[in-house]
């Protein structure tokens, strides 16, 4: 998956992923009012919202983009019905042949990890049949617990030809807080970075490695240090946009080669439409907005690596 991946920003020539996160105060009154024509102000119709939503995007967006990165809280806030809309969501995405990441971030004892790896990238064994679940293409995953509670994503993600990105140092401003703690001599976050490298070197790619990394847009000098210590190691980079990174902050997230690296920006894409700067398409046209985002965000990555 991680060789497909790689195909697609080279078609597209844009190492970027759209973030599938969406509320429901970002969905336009026309998609709320229908869906709860349909369903009522239930669960149901969130998701029916959502789902609608989502759809315009994909369809807006979809040949500029090698990828998208739904968030599954942003559907399971709403139970059941949300859980739909993301399973609906994924499957219309790959239907589209994007690379879908599944933003789950698991990790647990080994046992607990494998159920949710066969979950949400194998196949669950049901008698004499075998059935997938969630069946996204990545997942990102919290290696806290050590080895034993990535090892299982691992094994999967062989088996089945799909790929993790592992939290080595995030974008949020707390992130220090445990991250960046040093021991013995060096911060937490390039010990990760480093055990990142080395369970990635024994499961290549042609290029890269299918076992990634995140690294947020937010620490553009942590990111240039960590690009050095996994030179094969695909780097998933959050915190573009709503968060504050730019194009310019980015150059050394990418190796020599242009690639390495591509950036999420979630908010910033699916709500364009509330921005100043997008307000022209209004409301009705949110979709259309959102490609407008993702052309700029291209081209803003783009010509940072050209000015390099
Ligand atoms: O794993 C992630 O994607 C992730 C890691 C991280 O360090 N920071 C981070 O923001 N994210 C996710 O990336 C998305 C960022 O959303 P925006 O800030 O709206 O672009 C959210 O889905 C976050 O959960």
């Amino acid at each position: 998956m991680i060789n497909k991946l790689i195909e697609k920003i080279r078609k597209t020539n844009a190492p970027i992923v759209v973030g599938l996160d969406p509320m429901l105060n970002y969905i336009p009154k026309h998609i709320q009012e229908n869906a709860f024509a349909e369903f009522g102000e239930t669960l149901e119709g969130a998701a029916e919202a959502i789902w609608q939503f989502n759809k315009g995007i994909v369809d807006a967006t979809y040949d500029l983009i090698p990828a998208v990165k739904p968030q599954i809280a942003m559907y399971e806030q709403f139970g059941i019905p949300g859980l739909q809309a993301y399973k609906k969501t994924v499957d219309y995405c790959k239907s589209k042949d994007l690379v879908v990441i599944g933003d789950i971030k698991r990790g647990d004892i080994g046992s607990t990890s494998a159920a949710y790896a066969v979950g949400h990238l194998g196949h669950v064994q049901v008698g004499s049949k075998k059935y997938a679940g969630f069946d996204e293409d990545f997942a990102t995953v919290n290696p806290y617990l050590g080895s034993d509670g990535v090892k299982p994503f691992i094994e999967v993600c062989k088996e089945e030809n799909k790929g993790l990105f592992i939290l080595v140092k995030t974008s949020n401003p707390s992130s220090g807080e445990f991250q960046d703690r040093i021991m013995d001599g060096r911060p937490l976050y390039e010990w990760v970075g480093e055990k990142v490298a080395e369970w990635g070197a024994d499961h290549m790619g042609k290029e890269y490695s299918y076992i990634g990394a995140v690294v947020g847009a937010t620490y553009p000098e942590m990111g240039k240090v960590l690009r050095k210590l996994m030179p094969k190691t695909f780097i998933l980079v959050p915190g573009y946009g709503a968060q504050g990174g730019k194009g310019s902050d980015l150059v050394h997230f990418f190796n020599e080669d242009g690639l390495g690296a591509i950036v999420n920006s979630s908010r910033g894409i699916i709500a364009a439409y509330k921005q100043e700067a997008y307000a022209e398409f209004g409301e009705l046209n949110y979709a259309d907005a959102s490609r407008k985002a993702v052309e700029v965000m291209i081209e803003d990555i783009s010509g940072a690596l050209k000015n390099r």
